[in-house]
């Protein structure tokens, strides 16, 4: 049985990571974890009567749970995972909007105490293909940029996924783009890749990639309609992360 913490249940993505964890027969939800959490929340929630509702660091030691799977918000990630990894928690971290320096803090912090764990942009398998059919086309087609669409509420832009898909394109590119002109109306410029973020009611979670050489052009998209569509995504996680020997970025390190 994998003992499952579930940090930020309150939300879109804990709701549904709560119902998904209840669901599979080797997974039990041991925990739940938010700072704003009150006791009737357990109710509220349809928390399994045994789930404990944490809402302090100081509650956590490694017999809480095997694994913390993250959905919280860019200001609450950081000392969530720090925290997890200090109580010897492996973490699933799904919130996007984390700092370059943070990672890099918690990859370190990970190795020193030799725990596995996973930061995953998307969850979700179109994504994932997404990315890596992106690096593969990049090899061709040095010219990109990124359109990512979500719902109004997202509290970062642009997208984590849009952030891993340009670092994903840089890395496949064998020659320098050729558009130069960069000003307000060209989105914000990751590693050379202009990224436009649009946030609308409606919207869920998509991103498209758009390519463009002499003559031609290659546009590959993906929508997520869904939230479920990151279920499957995490419940691999969280069977396969605790085999990890260190912090690893990108679901695809697991499938
Ligand atoms: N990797 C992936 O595949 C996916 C990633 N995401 C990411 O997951 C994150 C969550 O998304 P979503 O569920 O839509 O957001 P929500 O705002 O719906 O949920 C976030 C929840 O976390 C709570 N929270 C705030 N601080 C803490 C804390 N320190 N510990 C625990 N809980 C806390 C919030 O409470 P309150 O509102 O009271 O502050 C809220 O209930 C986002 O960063 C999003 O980008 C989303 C979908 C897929
Ligand atoms: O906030 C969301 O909804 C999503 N966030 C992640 C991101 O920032 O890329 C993953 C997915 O796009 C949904």
């Amino acid at each position: 049985m994998i003992h499952v913490l579930v940090a930020g249940f309150r939300g879109a993505m804990g709701q549904k990571t709560v119902k998904m964890v209840q669901s599979q027969k080797d997974f039990a939800l041991s925990a739940v974890f938010d700072p704003k959490a009150i006791a009737a929340d357990a109710q509220k929630y349809g928390l399994p009567a045994d789930t404990k509702v944490l809402t302090s660091y100081d509650q956590l030691n490694p017999d809480i749970a095997d694994v913390w799977v993250d959905f919280t918000n860019p200001t609450a990630v950081a000392a969530n995972i720090e925290a997890a990894i200090k109580a010897g928690i492996h973490p699933v971290v799904g919130t996007s909007g984390m700092t370059p320096a943070d990672q890099n803090r918690l990859i370190e912090l990970a190795q020193a105490r030799h725990l596995g764990g996973l930061i995953a942009p998307n969850f979700g398998l179109s994504a994932v293909l997404l990315m890596k059919f992106a690096q593969e086309a990049a090899a061709y087609f040095p010219d990109a940029e990124i359109i990512e669409m979500h719902h109004q509420d997202k509290a970062d832009a642009p997208s984590g996924t849009a952030i891993a898909t340009a670092h994903k394109i840089a890395a496949g590119r064998t020659q320098k783009p050729l558009s130069t002109i960069d000003n307000d109306a060209r989105g914000q410029r990751i590693d050379d890749v202009p990224v436009h973020a649009v946030r609308l009611p409606g919207y869920i979670a998509h991103e498209q990639v758009l390519f463009g050489g002499p003559g031609e052009a290659l546009t590959i998209c993906q929508d997520s309609f869904d939230r479920q569509s990151f279920m499957q995504g995490v419940a691999v996680a969280i069977r396969k992360v605790q085999a990890a020997n260190h912090l690893v970025v990108g679901l695809e390190n697991f499938l």
